[in-house]
């Protein structure tokens, strides 16, 4: 042959590369995201940095110089980040030798003794790179483990690796200490031989997850003594490898007992009362509706009594707020003393208290009832070292009777509030009472 094999790499390079990407189609299917462009670039650099390793061979030169050396490293190191597994590696450096050798043996009439040492040459640049290139692809695979590793220990949330059965196949040190095994005692048993009530909700979404190929998420909770309880947000996400096989479930579990209780505690905020502890009124507003769409439903009434206190004012004005608190306390346990867990009890505002009765099956228990609270509020209340006795007056009206809307049943309620105050207060007086006397 009268060419040296580095100009024949040279002067071929375009159909070399052909024949590389047919079978480079074969070989890279796993290199996500690296387009055909790229990975031809790459095979083009190589030849060429292998035909200049040839050159300088010829010329006596040392064969593999430093830098060249860095570039096949950095070529490993990117085909391990571009995703390409080992054998995908080797297998580039098997194809780019096979093309060459190929493409040469096919164009040689007549060999010449610097051919073969051309060609043993070419064998040791191709190794050399390949195993410069390995070293790089390992030493990455490697510092990227570590610092999983890392991560995965510095972690405070749990994760974790299932086989299909369900079994571990990888548990973090967050995991591993809240369960109180080792990391290795971990691998090989279920969520059900660590014998949490949890265990099976997990199982059975495992299941889900293998069933549907999608993640999912949900909460558990975890008895970590006898009496504290941890929530926890979970994901559970299938691990798919390239042909398209669910190998692995990948799962998370995060600590949200803190996140629970602030959110438990802003919505107590949002809807309750802080001085009594009774549903505010947004909370009532809410109850109303509901209330009143389930008496739609089964068509028996709902009662809403408005309670106001009478001449309160004159015991924040003697006795000073703090006792005046007190007594809306007191006055709102005496209340809600009187009904019965299902109807609910609510400050409004001020000294305004609303009773929400349901399933109101016969209106003489309204009036029982508002007679008893109307007893309960005129005992007397003991505040610090003062004793008083105030009183109430109560307006009370019926849905669907009297109205169907919480705005006019609340209004009123009132209206029939105001006449129990105009009638002498410490008494109770029905909406429709209240309507036909003043009509009358
Ligand atoms: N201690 C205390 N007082 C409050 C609170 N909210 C409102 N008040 C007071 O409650 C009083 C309500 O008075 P009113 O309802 O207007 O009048 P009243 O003295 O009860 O007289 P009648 O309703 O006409 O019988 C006002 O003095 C308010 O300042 C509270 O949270 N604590």
């Amino acid at each position: 042959m009268a060419m040296r094999l580095a100009d024949f790499i040279r002067a071929n390079i375009e159909p070399i590369l052909q024949k590389w990407d047919e079978f480079a189609e074969t070989v890279i299917r796993s290199a996500r995201g690296m387009g055909k462009a790229a990975i031809r670039d790459h095979a083009r650099e190589m030849l060429l940095t292998i035909a200049a390793e040839l050159d300088r061979a010829n010329r006596g030169q040392p064969l593999v110089a430093r830098s060249e050396e860095d570039a096949a490293e950095a070529h490993g190191i990117g085909r391990w980040t571009a995703g390409f597994d080992i054998n995908e590696t080797v297998s580039e450096y098997r194809a780019l030798r096979a093309s060459v050798i190929a493409f040469w043996t096919k164009a040689d009439t007549t060999i010449q003794p610097t051919d073969f040492d051309d060609l043993l040459r070419f064998n040791e640049a191709i190794d050399e790179s390949l195993s410069a290139s390995l070293a790089g692809y390992t030493a990455e695979k490697e510092k990227h483990e570590r610092l999983f590793q890392t991560v995965m220990t510095a972690s405070p949330d749990h994760v974790f690796v299932l086989g299909t059965d369900g079994r571990f196949m990888y548990a973090n040190q967050a995991l591993c200490k809240l369960y109180r095994i080792a990391p290795d005692d971990i691998v090989g048993k279920t969520f059900v031989d660590l014998g949490q009530p949890h265990a099976l909700e997990l199982q059975q979404q495992l299941v889900h997850v293998i069933a549907s190929r999608q993640s999912c998420r949900g909460e558990l909770s975890y008895a970590c003594g006898s009496d504290c309880v941890q929530q926890y947000e979970y994901i559970l996400a299938p691990a798919i490898d390239n042909g398209g096989k669910i190998v692995a479930i990948a799962g998370t579990a995060r600590n949200i007992t803190e996140r629970k209780a602030a959110e438990e505690k802003s919505w107590r905020w949002a809807n309750f009362d802080v001085l009594t502890g009774l549903p505010n009124r947004r909370l009532f507003c809410d109850r109303l509706e509901q209330d009143l769409r389930h008496a739609e439903r089964t068509g028996i009434p709902v009662a809403l009594m408005f309670v106001d206190l009478d001449r309160f004012k004159s015991v924040n004005d003697q006795l000073g707020h703090v006792a005046g608190d007190r007594l809306l306390e007191q006055a709102a346990q005496r209340i809600a003393s009187c009904v019965r867990r299902t109807d609910t009890v609510a400050r409004l505002s001020g000294d305004e208290f609303t009773v929400i009765l349901t399933e109101v099956n016969d209106v003489t228990h309204v009036e029982i009832l508002a007679q008893e609270i109307v007893d309960e509020l005129a005992r007397p209340f003991q505040l610090f070292d003062d004793v008083r006795s105030i009183s109430c007056s109560i307006g009370i009206t019926l849905f669907p009777n009297d109205a169907v809307t919480p705005d006019e049943l609340l209004r009123n309620a009132d209206k029939a509030m105001y006449a129990s105050k105009a009638d002498g207060r410490n008494r109770y007086r029905f909406y429709q009472r209240a309507v036909s006397q003043a009509g009358a």
